[in-house]
C-alpha cells in the first residue's frame, strides 16, 4: 500500500483547518510574535483572524501534498512589509510546533511538517 501524504496523515482538511484554527488564536496573543509592529498591526486585530485562518489553513493543505487551494501570496510578497528577522521566525515557528504538540499530532509527522515551514525561512526573513 503507498504511504499516505503528509495531508491525509494530519487529518486532511478537518484536522489541518482544526489545528490551524487553534494556532492562528495563540499567534495572535503571542507577546514575542507581536513584539514586531508591523505583525502586531495585523495579529493585534480579531476582525483579521477568520480570513487569515482561511489562508493559513489553504496554505498548509498545498504544502503538505493535498489539493491546489491556496489563493493567497506567495511567501516572499505576503511578508514584504513586516520586516521579520530571525527572533521573529523562530518565534512563530516555536509557536507552531508546540501547537501541534499540544493538539497531539504524532512526533514523525510534527517534524516533517517543521521541516516545510523551515524551508521557507529564506522568504519570510527579510530584515537582518
Ligand atoms: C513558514 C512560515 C510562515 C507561513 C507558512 C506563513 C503563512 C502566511 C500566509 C498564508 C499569509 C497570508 C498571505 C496573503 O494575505 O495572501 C501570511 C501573512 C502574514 N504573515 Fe505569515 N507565514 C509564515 C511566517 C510568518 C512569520 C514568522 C510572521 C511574523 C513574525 C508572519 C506574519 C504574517 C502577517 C502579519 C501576515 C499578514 C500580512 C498582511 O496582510 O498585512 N508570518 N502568512
Amino acid at each position: 500500500m503507498p504511504e499516505q501524504s503528509l495531508y491525509e496523515r494530519l487529518g486532511g482538511t478537518y484536522g489541518i483547518a482544526g489545528a490551524v484554527d487553534v494556532l492562528v488564536d495563540r499567534l495572535f496573543a503571542n507577546a514575542a510574535v507581536n513584539a514586531n509592529p508591523a505583525v502586531h498591526e495585523h495579529h493585534g486585530v480579531a476582525a483579521n483572524a477568520p480570513g487569515y485562518k482561511f489562508l493559513v489553513t489553504a496554505w498548509s493543505i498545498e504544502a503538505a501534498g493535498g489539493p491546489k487551494c491556496y489563493i493567497g501570496d506567495d511567501m516572499i510578497k505576503a511578508h514584504d512589509d513586516l520586516a521579520i528577522d530571525r527572533a521573529g521566525f523562530d518565534a512563530v515557528f516555536t509557536e507552531i510546533d508546540a501547537t501541534l504538540n499540544f493538539l497531539g499530532v504524532p512526533d514523525a509527522e510534527r517534524q516533517e511538517f517543521m521541516d516545510i515551514i523551515e524551508s521557507y525561512r529564506g522568504q519570510v526573513v527579510q530584515a537582518a
